[in-house]
């Protein structure tokens, strides 16, 4: 690699018990890229993205961002550092509108500064929550409760409260889980739109979806690193075709 990788796994394993979910996986990823992470069922790639997302520390090995050792940081810190995640199962709160949980996410995120200075930070806040509702095609449903969204629509505010912590770098896991082809589709849009500003890694476990989507591609097999390249190069990989036998 010819930059400094924004994100890099290094000598990664994850036991549970007497089982090897993760073993000695290294990798890095450029900045910029949209890089995606597929690989089989139980490949362990739920595994891999809740290590890099810091939801528990890797039982070995180090995760580094920016050059800095983030292995076992504190969940909150995360945020901090400029690293968002939108998880497999939708995380929003269904009692609030879609701009509300968009400011509860954004207000997450006030300084000191701000909070001495409650109207025009509220002002802001309630901007820039109307900003990300746009940014993810959400605005005209600014006001209708969390609840009544349809799937696809809360994973895109999930995502908008994702980016109240404007991340440099966002991790998704199975972005278009659940989802009818319609959403996929709105989805993959998105999904292309955010690539363009930020670092992104996803977790996939359809690899005809990222081929069109990813500029590259990480395979995950039983817990060990398969293989890396372009589409081109996974989609010609003849290991990679044998483990994906029968498989979309
Ligand atoms: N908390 C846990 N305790 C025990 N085993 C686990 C745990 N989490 C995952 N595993 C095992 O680790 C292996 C990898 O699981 P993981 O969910 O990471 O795979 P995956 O590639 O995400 O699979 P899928 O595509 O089916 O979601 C599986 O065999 C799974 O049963």
């Amino acid at each position: 690699m010819s930059v400094q990788p924004i994100l890099e796994v290094e000598n990664v394993s994850q036991r549970f018990g007497n089982f090897v979910a993760l073993n000695k996986v290294s990798v890095a990823f450029e900045p910029g890229r949209l890089t995606a992470i597929i690989g089989p069922n139980g490949a362990g790639k739920s595994t891999f993205f809740n290590v890099l997302s810091g939801a528990f520390p890797p039982s070995s090995g180090r995760v580094r961002f920016q050059g800095k050792d983030i292995t076992g940081l504190a969940q909150h810190e995360f945020a901090r550092i400029g690293i968002a995640k939108s998880f497999q199962i939708t995380n929003v709160f269904k009692q609030l509108s879609a701009h509300e949980n968009v400011r509860v996410a954004a207000q997450m995120r006030e300084t000191r500064f701000q909070l001495l200075r409650p109207r025009a930070s509220l002002r802001a806040l309630i901007d820039k929550a109307d900003a990300l509702l746009e940014r993810v095609g959400l605005a005209h449903l600014r006001d209708k409760t969390a609840a009544d969204l349809a799937h696809g629509q809360q994973r895109a505010l999930e995502i908008a409260m994702a980016l109240a912590s404007d991340p440099v770098l966002l991790l998704m896991d199975e972005p278009t889980a659940g989802m009818s082809p319609e959403e996929t589709g709105v989805m993959m849009g998105l999904i292309r739109q955010l690539a363009a500003e930020r670092t992104l890694v996803l977790v996939e476990h359809k690899m005809k979806l990222v081929m069109g989507l990813c500029e590259r591609l990480i395979v995950l097999h039983h817990g060990e690193f398969l293989a890396e390249g372009s589409p081109e190069q996974i989609r010609n990989n003849v290991e990679v075709r044998r483990v994906y036998l029968g498989e979309g």
